[in-house]
Protein backbone atom coordinates (compact mmCIF):
# COMPACT_ATOMS: atom_id res chain seq x y z
CA UNK A 1 0.00 0.00 0.00
CA UNK A 2 1.18 3.48 0.70
CA UNK A 3 5.06 3.77 0.23
CA UNK A 4 6.33 5.00 3.60
CA UNK A 5 8.35 7.86 3.42
CA UNK A 6 11.82 8.20 4.89
CA UNK A 7 12.54 9.97 8.21
CA UNK A 8 15.08 10.36 10.71
CA UNK A 9 15.75 13.13 13.06
CA UNK A 10 13.38 15.87 14.67
CA UNK A 11 14.50 18.36 16.50
CA UNK A 12 17.16 16.73 19.17
CA UNK A 13 15.21 13.37 19.42
CA UNK A 14 14.76 10.91 17.04
CA UNK A 15 11.48 10.51 15.29
CA UNK A 16 11.06 7.27 13.04
CA UNK A 17 8.38 6.63 10.35
CA UNK A 18 9.56 2.83 10.74
CA UNK A 19 7.24 -0.02 12.36
CA UNK A 20 8.41 -0.91 15.65
CA UNK A 21 9.38 -4.46 13.96
CA UNK A 22 8.70 -6.18 10.65
CA UNK A 23 5.18 -7.13 9.88
CA UNK A 24 3.34 -9.83 7.70
CA UNK A 25 0.65 -7.79 7.18
CA UNK A 26 -1.48 -4.49 6.95
CA UNK A 27 -0.15 -0.89 5.85
CA UNK A 28 3.28 -1.44 7.94
CA UNK A 29 4.77 -3.87 5.42
CA UNK A 30 2.54 -2.55 2.72
CA UNK A 31 4.11 0.83 3.33
CA UNK A 32 7.85 -0.66 3.48
CA UNK A 33 7.10 -2.32 -0.20
CA UNK A 34 7.86 0.17 -2.86
CA UNK A 35 5.34 0.62 -5.37
CA UNK A 36 6.58 1.18 -9.17
CA UNK A 37 9.76 3.88 -10.11
CA UNK A 38 7.54 6.89 -9.15
CA UNK A 39 6.66 6.31 -5.59
CA UNK A 40 5.95 8.27 -2.81
CA UNK A 41 9.09 7.55 -1.16
CA UNK A 42 11.12 8.93 -4.05
CA UNK A 43 9.29 12.24 -3.86
CA UNK A 44 8.94 12.46 -0.05
CA UNK A 45 11.19 15.80 0.76
CA UNK A 46 13.93 14.68 3.01
CA UNK A 47 13.55 17.57 5.48
CA UNK A 48 12.26 15.67 8.81
CA UNK A 49 15.50 15.39 10.08
CA UNK A 50 15.19 17.93 12.00
CA UNK A 51 11.77 19.24 11.70
CA UNK A 52 11.05 21.72 15.16
CA UNK A 53 7.75 22.58 16.03
CA UNK A 54 7.05 25.91 14.50
CA UNK A 55 3.71 28.75 15.85
CA UNK A 56 2.11 31.40 13.91
CA UNK A 57 3.09 29.80 10.78
CA UNK A 58 1.39 28.60 7.78
CA UNK A 59 1.47 24.72 8.06
CA UNK A 60 4.80 23.00 5.93
CA UNK A 61 6.76 19.72 5.56
CA UNK A 62 9.50 21.04 7.16
CA UNK A 63 8.66 22.01 10.47
CA UNK A 64 5.22 20.47 13.01
CA UNK A 65 2.23 22.40 13.84
CA UNK A 66 0.09 22.02 16.94
CA UNK A 67 -3.54 21.23 16.20
CA UNK A 68 -6.15 20.47 18.18
CA UNK A 69 -8.52 17.38 18.43
CA UNK A 70 -12.02 18.31 17.89
CA UNK A 71 -13.59 15.13 16.98
CA UNK A 72 -12.89 12.00 17.78
CA UNK A 73 -15.76 9.14 16.47
CA UNK A 74 -16.22 5.17 16.20
CA UNK A 75 -17.22 4.52 12.64
CA UNK A 76 -16.17 0.52 13.01
CA UNK A 77 -14.53 -2.43 14.56
CA UNK A 78 -11.14 -1.09 13.87
CA UNK A 79 -11.35 2.62 12.75
CA UNK A 80 -12.29 6.28 13.78
CA UNK A 81 -13.12 9.22 12.21
CA UNK A 82 -10.91 11.92 13.64
CA UNK A 83 -11.22 15.45 13.27
CA UNK A 84 -7.76 17.58 13.90
CA UNK A 85 -8.17 21.85 13.64
CA UNK A 86 -5.31 24.04 12.38
CA UNK A 87 -4.91 27.43 14.05
CA UNK A 88 -6.49 29.98 11.64
CA UNK A 89 -2.81 31.34 11.42
CA UNK A 90 -1.59 27.99 9.81
CA UNK A 91 -4.26 27.50 7.44
CA UNK A 92 -2.63 27.02 4.28
CA UNK A 93 -4.04 28.40 0.69
CA UNK A 94 -6.36 26.09 -1.35
CA UNK A 95 -4.45 27.05 -4.18
CA UNK A 96 -1.31 25.80 -2.89
CA UNK A 97 -3.13 22.17 -2.08
CA UNK A 98 -2.86 19.57 -5.44
CA UNK A 99 -5.25 16.63 -4.44
CA UNK A 100 -3.40 13.88 -3.25
CA UNK A 101 -1.93 14.96 -0.28
CA UNK A 102 -1.45 13.73 2.95
CA UNK A 103 0.57 15.18 6.44
CA UNK A 104 2.71 13.59 9.22
CA UNK A 105 1.18 13.07 12.16
CA UNK A 106 3.36 12.51 15.47
CA UNK A 107 3.02 10.48 18.40
CA UNK A 108 5.38 12.74 20.08
CA UNK A 109 5.60 10.58 23.53
CA UNK A 110 7.07 7.80 21.85
CA UNK A 111 8.75 10.26 18.39
CA UNK A 112 7.01 8.46 15.54
CA UNK A 113 5.23 9.68 12.83
CA UNK A 114 2.98 8.24 10.49
CA UNK A 115 1.48 9.95 6.84
CA UNK A 116 -2.41 10.14 6.94
CA UNK A 117 -4.36 11.87 4.25
CA UNK A 118 -7.45 14.42 5.29
CA UNK A 119 -10.57 13.09 3.53
CA UNK A 120 -11.90 16.92 2.39
CA UNK A 121 -8.74 18.25 2.64
CA UNK A 122 -8.62 21.10 4.90
CA UNK A 123 -12.12 23.71 5.28
CA UNK A 124 -11.89 27.15 5.72
CA UNK A 125 -11.95 26.68 9.25
CA UNK A 126 -8.85 24.70 9.38
CA UNK A 127 -10.70 21.81 10.16
CA UNK A 128 -9.36 18.23 8.75
CA UNK A 129 -11.22 14.41 8.80
CA UNK A 130 -9.27 11.66 8.81
CA UNK A 131 -10.48 8.06 8.43
CA UNK A 132 -7.84 6.02 10.88
CA UNK A 133 -7.31 2.53 11.32
CA UNK A 134 -5.71 0.46 14.41
CA UNK A 135 -3.86 -2.46 14.47
CA UNK A 136 -3.20 -4.36 17.07
CA UNK A 137 0.19 -3.75 17.70
CA UNK A 138 0.51 -0.63 15.68
CA UNK A 139 1.84 2.47 17.06
CA UNK A 140 0.48 5.70 16.09
CA UNK A 141 -3.33 4.17 14.68
CA UNK A 142 -3.55 2.91 18.38
CA UNK A 143 -2.43 6.29 19.99
CA UNK A 144 -4.81 8.75 17.64
CA UNK A 145 -8.00 6.57 18.79
CA UNK A 146 -7.13 7.38 22.49
CA UNK A 147 -6.78 11.22 22.03
CA UNK A 148 -9.89 12.77 23.14
CA UNK A 149 -11.12 16.63 21.82
CA UNK A 150 -9.08 18.99 22.95
CA UNK A 151 -6.12 17.27 22.97
CA UNK A 152 -2.92 18.87 20.91
CA UNK A 153 -1.04 17.00 18.24
CA UNK A 154 1.45 17.72 16.38
CA UNK A 155 1.11 17.36 12.37
CA UNK A 156 3.31 18.68 9.53
CA UNK A 157 2.48 18.74 5.68
CA UNK A 158 1.71 18.89 3.45
CA UNK A 159 2.88 16.30 1.18
CA UNK A 160 2.28 15.25 -1.84
CA UNK A 161 1.73 11.52 -2.63
CA UNK A 162 0.54 11.73 -6.01
CA UNK A 163 -1.16 14.81 -7.91
CA UNK A 164 -3.70 14.97 -10.35
CA UNK A 165 -3.02 16.15 -13.90
CA UNK A 166 -6.38 17.31 -15.36
CA UNK A 167 -6.51 16.71 -19.32
CA UNK A 168 -4.56 13.62 -19.16
CA UNK A 169 -6.79 10.70 -18.72
CA UNK A 170 -9.95 9.80 -20.72
CA UNK A 171 -10.94 6.97 -17.67
CA UNK A 172 -9.59 6.86 -13.98
CA UNK A 173 -10.23 3.52 -12.13
CA UNK A 174 -9.05 3.92 -8.47
CA UNK A 175 -9.12 0.49 -6.72
CA UNK A 176 -9.07 0.54 -2.58
CA UNK A 177 -8.48 -1.96 0.15
CA UNK A 178 -10.26 -0.71 3.73
CA UNK A 179 -8.38 2.38 4.69
CA UNK A 180 -6.54 2.87 1.12
CA UNK A 181 -10.08 4.68 -0.07
CA UNK A 182 -8.68 7.52 2.15
CA UNK A 183 -6.61 9.19 -0.97
CA UNK A 184 -9.38 8.58 -3.33
CA UNK A 185 -12.29 10.08 -1.55
CA UNK A 186 -9.90 13.04 -0.99
CA UNK A 187 -9.47 13.07 -4.76
CA UNK A 188 -13.48 12.56 -5.02
CA UNK A 189 -13.88 15.50 -3.02
CA UNK A 190 -11.38 18.26 -4.24
CA UNK A 191 -11.77 17.06 -8.12
CA UNK A 192 -14.11 14.40 -9.29
CA UNK A 193 -17.30 15.84 -7.71
CA UNK A 194 -16.15 19.64 -8.68
CA UNK A 195 -16.41 17.91 -12.14
CA UNK A 196 -19.37 16.55 -13.11
CA UNK A 197 -19.51 17.45 -16.86
CA UNK A 198 -15.46 16.17 -17.16
CA UNK A 199 -14.87 13.80 -20.38
CA UNK A 200 -12.50 12.08 -17.76
CA UNK A 201 -15.05 8.98 -16.74
CA UNK A 202 -13.72 7.87 -12.60
CA UNK A 203 -14.51 4.29 -11.19
CA UNK A 204 -14.09 3.18 -7.83
CA UNK A 205 -14.28 -0.16 -7.13
CA UNK A 206 -13.74 -0.81 -2.79
CA UNK A 207 -13.15 -3.71 -1.14
CA UNK A 208 -13.50 -4.21 2.79
CA UNK A 209 -13.94 -7.51 4.51
CA UNK A 210 -17.06 -7.22 6.42
CA UNK A 211 -19.72 -4.69 6.08
CA UNK A 212 -19.14 -3.27 9.37
CA UNK A 213 -15.72 -2.20 8.05
CA UNK A 214 -17.01 -1.00 5.00
CA UNK A 215 -16.02 2.92 5.02
CA UNK A 216 -19.28 4.82 7.34
CA UNK A 217 -21.46 6.81 5.97
CA UNK A 218 -19.57 10.22 5.87
CA UNK A 219 -17.25 8.73 3.21
CA UNK A 220 -19.67 6.42 1.66
CA UNK A 221 -23.36 8.53 1.32
CA UNK A 222 -21.90 11.23 -0.70
CA UNK A 223 -19.86 9.07 -2.94
CA UNK A 224 -22.57 6.32 -3.71
CA UNK A 225 -25.14 9.47 -3.94
CA UNK A 226 -22.68 11.44 -6.84
CA UNK A 227 -22.59 8.28 -8.01
CA UNK A 228 -26.55 7.90 -9.31
CA UNK A 229 -26.17 11.46 -9.85
CA UNK A 230 -23.49 11.57 -12.47
CA UNK A 231 -23.60 7.87 -13.67
CA UNK A 232 -21.54 8.22 -16.67
CA UNK A 233 -19.12 10.83 -14.71
CA UNK A 234 -18.81 8.66 -11.32
CA UNK A 235 -19.35 4.83 -10.72
CA UNK A 236 -19.09 3.08 -7.04
CA UNK A 237 -18.82 -0.66 -6.75
CA UNK A 238 -18.02 -1.75 -3.17
CA UNK A 239 -16.95 -5.53 -1.88
CA UNK A 240 -17.57 -7.51 1.09
CA UNK A 241 -16.50 -11.58 1.92
CA UNK A 242 -19.74 -11.92 3.20
CA UNK A 243 -23.09 -10.67 2.24
CA UNK A 244 -24.01 -7.13 3.60
CA UNK A 245 -27.37 -6.86 4.66
CA UNK A 246 -27.82 -3.05 5.05
CA UNK A 247 -26.25 -2.26 2.25
CA UNK A 248 -27.71 -2.84 -1.43
CA UNK A 249 -24.74 -1.51 -3.19
CA UNK A 250 -22.26 -3.68 -1.74
CA UNK A 251 -21.53 -7.10 -3.71
CA UNK A 252 -20.13 -10.25 -2.28
CA UNK A 253 -16.52 -11.11 -3.32
CA UNK A 254 -13.45 -10.19 -4.14
CA UNK A 255 -12.28 -7.60 -6.91
CA UNK A 256 -10.85 -9.33 -9.90
CA UNK A 257 -10.25 -9.75 -13.22
CA UNK A 258 -14.12 -9.81 -14.53
CA UNK A 259 -14.61 -6.81 -12.38
CA UNK A 260 -11.63 -4.35 -13.48
CA UNK A 261 -12.80 -5.59 -16.88
CA UNK A 262 -16.30 -4.74 -16.69
CA UNK A 263 -15.11 -0.99 -14.92
CA UNK A 264 -13.68 0.18 -17.98
CA UNK A 265 -15.82 2.14 -20.64
CA UNK A 266 -16.92 -0.07 -23.79
CA UNK A 267 -15.12 1.63 -26.79
CA UNK A 268 -17.96 1.87 -29.63
CA UNK A 269 -15.49 3.19 -32.60
CA UNK A 270 -13.37 -0.10 -32.72
CA UNK A 271 -17.02 -2.04 -32.67
CA UNK A 272 -18.13 -3.98 -36.40
CA UNK A 273 -20.63 -2.31 -37.93
CA UNK A 274 -22.82 -5.21 -37.00
CA UNK A 275 -21.96 -5.32 -33.64
CA UNK A 276 -22.88 -1.94 -32.86
CA UNK A 277 -26.46 -2.25 -34.85
CA UNK A 278 -26.78 -4.59 -31.57
CA UNK A 279 -25.49 -2.17 -29.56
CA UNK A 280 -22.68 -3.91 -28.72
CA UNK A 281 -18.81 -2.98 -28.55
CA UNK A 282 -15.60 -3.87 -27.90
CA UNK A 283 -12.96 -3.38 -24.44
CA UNK A 284 -10.32 -2.17 -27.10
CA UNK A 285 -6.45 -2.68 -26.46
CA UNK A 286 -5.53 -1.01 -23.15
CA UNK A 287 -2.14 0.05 -24.12
CA UNK A 288 -3.86 2.17 -26.65
CA UNK A 289 -5.78 4.31 -24.29
CA UNK A 290 -5.48 6.73 -22.17
CA UNK A 291 -6.87 4.58 -18.81
CA UNK A 292 -5.19 5.08 -15.64
CA UNK A 293 -5.28 2.39 -12.47
CA UNK A 294 -4.93 3.97 -9.08
CA UNK A 295 -4.35 1.59 -6.49
CA UNK A 296 -4.24 1.70 -2.47
CA UNK A 297 -4.68 -1.56 0.13
CA UNK A 298 -3.46 -3.83 2.10
CA UNK A 299 -0.78 -6.00 0.92
CA UNK A 300 -2.70 -9.17 0.24
CA UNK A 301 -5.19 -7.83 -1.74
CA UNK A 302 -2.48 -6.01 -3.67
CA UNK A 303 0.79 -8.21 -3.50
CA UNK A 304 2.25 -11.86 -4.37
CA UNK A 305 5.44 -12.14 -5.98
CA UNK A 306 7.75 -9.56 -7.97
CA UNK A 307 6.65 -8.36 -11.34
CA UNK A 308 6.24 -5.28 -13.59
CA UNK A 309 4.47 -2.67 -11.78
CA UNK A 310 6.67 -2.85 -8.66
CA UNK A 311 7.88 -5.75 -6.61
CA UNK A 312 5.16 -8.22 -5.22
CA UNK A 313 2.46 -6.20 -7.22
CA UNK A 314 1.81 -7.65 -10.55
CA UNK A 315 1.23 -11.29 -9.87
CA UNK A 316 -1.10 -10.17 -6.72
CA UNK A 317 -5.15 -10.34 -7.49
CA UNK A 318 -5.18 -6.80 -8.59
CA UNK A 319 -1.85 -6.61 -10.22
CA UNK A 320 -2.04 -9.71 -11.79
CA UNK A 321 -5.28 -9.11 -13.65
CA UNK A 322 -4.00 -5.66 -14.47
CA UNK A 323 -1.19 -7.65 -16.09
CA UNK A 324 -3.58 -9.94 -17.83
CA UNK A 325 -5.18 -6.78 -19.52
CA UNK A 326 -2.09 -5.77 -20.52
CA UNK A 327 -1.73 -2.31 -18.93
CA UNK A 328 1.28 -0.29 -19.48
CA UNK A 329 3.55 0.07 -16.20
CA UNK A 330 2.70 3.94 -16.74
CA UNK A 331 -1.02 3.43 -16.69
CA UNK A 332 -0.84 2.15 -12.84
CA UNK A 333 -0.12 3.50 -9.48
CA UNK A 334 0.60 2.10 -6.72
CA UNK A 335 -0.11 4.64 -3.84
C1 LIG B 1 0.75 8.68 2.06
C2 LIG B 1 0.06 7.80 3.09
C3 LIG B 1 -1.21 8.14 3.53
C4 LIG B 1 -1.86 7.33 4.48
N1 LIG B 1 -3.14 7.66 4.89
C5 LIG B 1 -3.76 6.88 5.80
C6 LIG B 1 -5.10 7.19 6.25
O1 LIG B 1 -5.72 8.16 5.81
N2 LIG B 1 -5.67 6.38 7.17
C7 LIG B 1 -5.00 5.28 7.71
O2 LIG B 1 -5.57 4.59 8.56
N3 LIG B 1 -3.74 4.98 7.31
C8 LIG B 1 -3.11 5.75 6.39
N4 LIG B 1 -1.82 5.44 6.00
C9 LIG B 1 -1.09 4.37 6.73
C10 LIG B 1 -0.44 4.97 8.01
O3 LIG B 1 0.55 5.91 7.64
C11 LIG B 1 0.23 3.94 8.90
O4 LIG B 1 1.09 3.15 8.13
C12 LIG B 1 -0.78 3.07 9.63
O5 LIG B 1 -1.66 3.87 10.39
C13 LIG B 1 -0.07 2.09 10.57
O6 LIG B 1 0.73 2.82 11.44
P1 LIG B 1 0.84 2.44 12.98
O7 LIG B 1 1.91 3.27 13.58
O8 LIG B 1 -0.51 2.48 13.66
O9 LIG B 1 1.22 0.92 12.92
P2 LIG B 1 2.71 0.31 12.83
O10 LIG B 1 3.38 0.50 14.12
O11 LIG B 1 3.40 0.81 11.62
O12 LIG B 1 2.30 -1.19 12.66
C14 LIG B 1 1.75 -1.64 11.42
C15 LIG B 1 1.49 -3.15 11.50
O13 LIG B 1 2.53 -3.82 12.10
C16 LIG B 1 2.03 -4.56 13.22
N5 LIG B 1 2.98 -4.45 14.33
C17 LIG B 1 3.27 -3.35 15.04
N6 LIG B 1 4.18 -3.64 15.99
C18 LIG B 1 4.48 -4.96 15.84
C19 LIG B 1 5.35 -5.86 16.50
N7 LIG B 1 6.12 -5.45 17.52
N8 LIG B 1 5.40 -7.13 16.08
C20 LIG B 1 4.66 -7.55 15.05
N9 LIG B 1 3.80 -6.76 14.39
C21 LIG B 1 3.72 -5.49 14.79
C22 LIG B 1 0.75 -3.92 13.61
O14 LIG B 1 -0.13 -4.79 14.26
C23 LIG B 1 0.26 -3.54 12.29
O15 LIG B 1 -0.33 -4.65 11.69
C24 LIG B 1 -1.19 6.20 5.03
C25 LIG B 1 0.09 5.87 4.57
C26 LIG B 1 0.70 6.65 3.61
C27 LIG B 1 2.09 6.27 3.14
Amino acid sequence: MWARASLRHAHTRNISSKPAASRSSSYGPAAAILGIAASYYFFSPDVSRAAPTVEDQVLSPTYFTKCSITSNENSGPDTRLVTVTVPAKSIPSTSSLHPIWSVYIKDDAIQVERPYTPLGGIDSDGRMRFWIKKYPRGEVGRWLHSKIVGDVIELRGPLQTWRWQPDTWDEVIMISGGTGITPFYQLFHSVISQMPTSSTCFTLLHSSKTEDELPPPAILDSLISYAKEHPSNFRVRLFVDTPAADIPEAQTGRIGRVDIERSLRKDVSSSTWLGRLLGQTEIPDLRQRKVLFLVCGPEPMLNAIAGPYGRNFSQGPVGGALAELGCRTDQVYKL
